[in-house]
């Protein structure tokens, strides 16, 4: 059951329209002295954060609608909108979120009388309800999202059955196809292209986002890339290199203009956010200046949803542990149309680099071990095997130096549905995306309210290769990451941030110590052995003991 959260304080105020708070951001300015001592300076400044209270009907534009993702993101909306179940072999099963921090994670607001409470992340802000979001958009493949879900072989038989009705009728519209952007194996399923100059195209594009807007009576609309992976642009600055050359480049038909950039481009001009879900290099110089220029949000890149996402957590454990990674080895084998598209070389290399640039922040923060800049060894490898489809097998190896000239490697096995690890974040994407277009800040130096960045940056979490503004850090570490969102969603209403010092429970003397917990897991390990042996057949006959703090535990 959700719970609204609602903040009582002098400096939170609650308007029909605005929800805004007053907000302290502290940090430490840090500086060198002459002797290169470091000279550590608190910063405070203070902040007027205003959100928007009102919740827009949002309509989601997926290039790539017939994909893997595509269909399976638009099924599990249907699926939970219409609240339906399915039958399997391990029983019934529920439509569901899982794997959206969003719909399926919480956060602790604070402490209570029973200790710390935790409340879902969504009811920080106000935030758009994904059953409700309208799904529309391209693919270069005609089929019908029931056919494209159908081929795609994510989801379950007897919920495709009760879905189709539901799909058949979402066809994909017409789409960019640059066969040099992508794997030549991806041509038979070209069915679906838009014809015309580059110009026409982004015409035809912008055309569609309007049309869209009018028939579906949505209030906003965002953009998200997640077809094909493509080659990596180069990055020419009389081609791409400012808004100017780039919209030139169109007009005049510059070959080097991806799909990507020319839906990112149309999607600006409509002023409408676009992210990009996929590695390609989609954000040029040019598409950042159009962005900056016309104020509207851009994000990416490629869904941080399974390897990339593990590596960005033990990583981060295991240099801040001071053991120190010397090898990472990423290996995956699909048989997804992904896989297919990125089993040619150019293709693969923007995967590659977007795979492997995530352990970079990680390791750099870390002199102890890393006294001489080299990092660990670190290879990507994808292969595409057909018959495991969109069942991902995922194999990693983590060696690390220990203590003494000892060796710690880790081996790990992952096998799961990538599309039902990227749908979630997909969804993720574009409810925070709409938030954070809704958020404005204003300090003391400000005399009005501004929006955030064009480069939507706290959104990062959700990407392998974080796009950020020029000049400011790059963070990978999935906690650092997802703490990020948690804070900037307490500083909206007015909350200090999450600091885990606990400094409350660490006095000599407790002032309000929490009630015992009466747990029945805690009786169950303290149940007594019977005749030497401990009843495991979960018979609860012996009372429940509650846990003892040490200073009480029994001698
Ligand atoms: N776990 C994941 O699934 C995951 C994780 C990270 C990134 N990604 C990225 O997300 C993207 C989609 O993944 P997927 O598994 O859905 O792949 P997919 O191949 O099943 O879907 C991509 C779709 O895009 C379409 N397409 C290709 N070029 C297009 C264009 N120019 N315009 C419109 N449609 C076009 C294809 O026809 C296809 O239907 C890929 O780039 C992939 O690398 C996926
Ligand atoms: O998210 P992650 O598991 O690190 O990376 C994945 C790759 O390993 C996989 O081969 C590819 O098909 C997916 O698009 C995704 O990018």
């Amino acid at each position: 059951m959700a719970f609204p959260v609602r903040v009582e304080s002098p400096g939170v105020r609650y308007s029909p329209e605005y929800l805004e708070a007053d907000y302290t951001y502290t940090n430490t300015a840090v500086r060198r002295d002459a002797k290169g001592a470091y000279i550590a300076t608190p910063v405070n400044t203070k902040y007027t954060f205003r959100t928007q209270r009102k919740v827009p009907k949002l309509g989601v534009m997926l290039v790539g609608l017939g994909g893997n993702n595509g269909s399976t993101v638009t099924a599990a909306i249907l699926a939970n909108k219409h609240r339906l179940s399915w039958h399997t072999k391990e029983g019934l099963q529920h439509a569901n979120y899982l794997g959206s921090i969003t719909q399926a994670s919480t956060v602790c607001l604070g402490t209570g009388p029973e200790g710390e409470v935790y409340v879902p992340l969504k009811s920080m802000l106000p935030m758009v309800d994904p059953d409700d979001i309208i799904i529309d958009g391209w693919d270069i493949s005609s089929l019908n999202l029931a056919d494209a879900m159908e081929r795609a072989q994510v989801i379950d038989y007897n919920l495709q059955v009760q879905l189709r009705p539901y799909l058949e009728g979402i066809k994909p519209r017409p789409s960019v196809y640059f066969p040099d952007f992508i794997a030549a194996n991806q041509a038979d399923r070209a069915d679906n292209v838009l014809k015309g100059t580059k110009q026409e195209l982004l015409t035809a594009i912008r055309r569609d986002i309007r049309d869209f807007k009018d028939k579906s009576g949505v209030d906003k609309v965002i953009l998200l890339w997640t077809a094909n992976t493509e080659r990596f642009s180069d990055v020419i600055f009389e081609v791409n290199g400012t808004a100017e050359n780039l919209l030139n480049s169109i007009k005049n038909n510059e070959s080097e203009v991806s799909p990507s950039t020319l839906f990112a481009v149309a999607s600006i001009l409509e002023g409408i956010t676009y992210i990009n879900g996929s590695p390609q290099n989609t954000f040029v110089p040019g598409v950042i200046d159009l962005a900056q220029k016309r104020k509207v949000f851009i994000a990416g890149d490629d869904f941080k949803s399974g390897q990339t996402k593990l590596k960005s957590v033990l990583v981060d454990f295991l240099v801040s542990a001071g053991i120190k990674p010397v090898s990472i080895v990423s290996y995956n084998h699909l048989g997804n149309n992904d896989g297919k598209n990125l089993s040619a070389p150019q293709t693969f290399r923007s995967k590659e680099i977007s795979k492997s640039n995530v352990v970079d922040d990680m390791v750099d923060s870390n002199s102890i071990l890393y006294p001489d800049g080299r990092r660990p060894d670190h290879c990507v490898v994808i292969k595409y095997v057909p018959y495991v489809g969109d069942s991902k097998r995922a194999m990693d190896e983590y060696t690390s130096e220990i203590m003494m000239g000892g060796t710690n490697t880790l081996v790990i096995h992952n096998t799961c549905e990538d599309s039902l690890l990227a749908s979630p974040l997909i969804l993720d994407l574009v409810i925070l995306a709409e938030l954070f277009e809704r958020v404005q800040y204003k300090t003391d130096a400000d005399d009005e309210f501004r929006n955030f960045n064009v480069v939507m940056s706290i959104l990062n979490y959700l990407c392998k290769a974080p796009l950020v503004p020029k000049g400011t850090p790059v963070v990978n570490s999935l906690f650092r990451q997802r703490s990020c969102i948690e804070n900037v969603l307490r500083a909206c209403v007015g909350l200090a941030p999450i600091n885990h010092m606990l400094l409350e429970y660490k006095h000599a003397r407790i002032e309000n110590p929490l009630p015992e917990k009466r747990s029945e897991a805690a009786a169950e390990k303290v149940k007594p052995a019977i005749n030497g042996v401990i009843d495991t057949k979960g018979a609860t006959g012996v009372q429940g003991h509650s846990r003892r703090s040490s200073d009480e535990a029994e001698l």
